[in-house]
């Protein structure tokens, strides 16, 4: 599965320029993380991946196909988008309903509805919970109760705007294990967040966003390296690349042991 942005700008109607002339390729299976101070225009970016938003000028092809040829909710079988705030996204009483909800629409055998809603409540936890209102979920289990409800279309690619927000640890693990176990059933998960923590801990790729334009997009040693531009998009590397980078480390690391690693090969230089 392959998202292809072409000098894509958007306005919203209400204001000014949000996006200016974007172009980006996403595809395979590995992670993406988009980074990048508040406003910078992640959220508006990656709306566009299933047509929620559509370009002002510029072109979305989602492999190799315009993004206007089909509705949204078309699209959104294929594309999955999982809100950044829950209440966005949730409406019915139960978290099964809310599971149940998008495969009915389309008229999923029942076979297959049980079938996905016992490997999906499994995997993001919901399991015990499958009979609770939404609204009486704790911030996190209505994350998760979000994210299952995509995951029950089974798309080719899932978005997750903000996953790690109002996350403890717990949750922020369940979050890796979810994208590891989304990868190695080949699908591509690309993923908003402001913990750089979590992001340097499962992403490779990554893309920096400012002002509604792309600055930085390649292997995270190389985008933490960009001190100079990072500072200028408020962007923080995780603390421990920081220490290394103030103590002077050539190497980009993300970890307390690579940063010993990196120390005693410098010592020895
Ligand atoms: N519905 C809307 N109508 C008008 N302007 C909007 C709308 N949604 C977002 N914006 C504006 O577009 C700009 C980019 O917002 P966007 O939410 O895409 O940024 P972001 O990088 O995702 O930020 P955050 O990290 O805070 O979620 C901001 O200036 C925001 O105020």
């Amino acid at each position: 599965m392959q998202i292809e942005l072409k000098n894509l700008h958007y306005s919203y109607p209400s204001g000014g320029e949000v996006l200016k002339g974007i172009n980006l390729v996403i595809g395979g299976t590995e992670p993406v993380a988009i980074i990048g101070q508040n406003g910078a225009g992640k959220t508006t970016a990656v709306k566009h991946f299933n047509g929620i938003l559509r370009p002002t000028s510029g072109e979305v092809l989602i492999n190799g196909e315009n993004i206007e040829t089909r509705s949204t909710a078309q699209w959104s079988k294929k594309v999955g988008y999982v809100f950044q705030n829950p209440d966005d996204q949730l409406f019915l009483e139960s978290v099964r309903k809310e599971f149940e909800f998008g495969p009915r629409q389309i008229k999923m055998p029942e076979k297959e509805i049980k079938r996905r809603n016992e490997w999906v409540a499994e995997l993001v936890g919901m399991s015990e919970k499958l009979d609770m209102h939404p609204f009486d979920l704790t911030p996190s289990e209505k994350k998760f109760c979000t994210i299952g409800a995509v995951l029950m279309m089974d798309p080719d690619v899932l978005i997750f705007d903000e996953p790690t927000c109002g996350q403890d640890v717990q949750g922020n693990h369940r979050l890796l294990s979810i994208i590891k176990a989304l990868k190695e059933r080949g699908k591509l998960c690309i993923t908003i967040s402001h913990d750089m923590k979590f992001v340097v801990s499962s992403f490779r790729r990554i893309i920096v966003m400012c002002g509604g334009e792309v600055i930085l997009d390649g292997r995270a040693e190389e985008v933490f390296a960009q001190t100079e531009i990072l500072k200028k998009s408020f962007v923080a590397p995780p603390p421990v690349t920081k220490v290394a980078q103030g103590a002077g480390l050539k190497k980009t690391v993300f970890t307390t042991e690579a940063f010993m690693e990196a120390l005693e090969d410098e010592r020895k230089v």
